[in-house]
């Protein structure tokens, strides 16, 4: 049971404090740690949900103080465009997040892909995958970057953040960053974290919601053939490690053991 990942159904207006709790409880852990909150994010829904539970008012309490100054953001996946363009997730995060924070609270350090490759995604990953070594240390001495906390999407077709179903990209186990031509959700030209660098994280937070995550999460937490998604292969790689914030619309008939709640 131990090895399970947690799932959390909440009602519309439950799930940002219990997300917020979680990602503070993460941030507090991690500043014990080492002083800094290394944090990856995705794209989607992903970011306005995080904006709204983050720039929520504090209780005032010390443990629910964001505190972006010693936040590192880096993306979890981005796609290959410039980053004022529409499709680029950074340009999300900036509207949805960044862009938000009240005037006088710090900024995090931001971790963008350097436009300068657009065209070569390669080379993307790979200058991506150097200033993950620079921050994580160089890659000879680390494994694998250890990411105090990803906060993830689960798409409808399982995937999770430009890992899709049954592409050999899910097989990598050496490079940290990797780049995919031919994503199956538009824009084709994306970078991603791999599945062994997204198991490895101090924790794993999925957040998916409404009822067209019905059938997936489904799937995913009860046959055989979803723990085999990308996003089942990280329940079953990093175990309690992970936990699934969901609402009650994408959790109906989803049998898989919850949890209560965070708070
Ligand atoms: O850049 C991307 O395309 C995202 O990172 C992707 O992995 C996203 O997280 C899922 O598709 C879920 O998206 P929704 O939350 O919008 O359903």
């Amino acid at each position: 049971m131990g090895r399970q990942p947690n799932l959390y159904s909440f009602s519309d207006s439950e799930l940002a404090p219990n997300l917020r709790k979680y990602v503070l409880d993460a941030q507090n852990e991690a500043f014990k740690r080492h002083d800094v909150f290394r944090v990856a994010i995705s794209g989607g829904s992903l970011p306005k949900t995080l904006a709204n539970a983050l720039l929520a008012p504090s209780s005032g309490g010390d443990d629910d103080t964001v505190d972006f100054s010693k936040w590192e953001i880096f993306y979890a996946d981005e796609r290959c465009v410039p980053l004022t363009h529409e499709d680029s997730n950074h340009k999300l995060v900036q509207e949805e997040l960044l862009n938000k924070i009240p005037k006088g609270m710090a900024q995090p350090k931001v971790f963008t892909i350097d436009e300068k490759h657009m065209e070569d995604a390669q080379e993307m990953a790979d200058e991506y995958e150097k200033q993950l070594v620079s921050v994580f240390a160089a890659r000879d001495s680390v494994k694998l970057p250890l990411f105090d906390l990803l906060l993830l999407g689960c798409g409808p077709d399982g995937h999770t953040c430009s890992l899709f179903p049954d592409h050999p990209l899910l097989r990598e186990s050496d490079a940290w960053v990797l780049s995919i031509a031919d994503s199956p959700k538009p824009p084709p030209k994306r970078i991603t974290l791999s599945l062994p660098v997204v198991i490895h994280g101090a924790k794993i937070g999925f957040v998916a919601t409404g009822g067209g995550k019905k059938e997936i999460l489904k799937k995913i937490f009860e046959t055989e053939e979803g723990s085999k998604l990308p996003c089942g292969l990280v329940n079953e790689g990093a175990g309690e490690k992970v936990s699934w914030f969901c609402d009650q619309a994408a959790t109906e008939g989803v049998s898989f053991p919850r949890r209560g709640s965070v708070i």
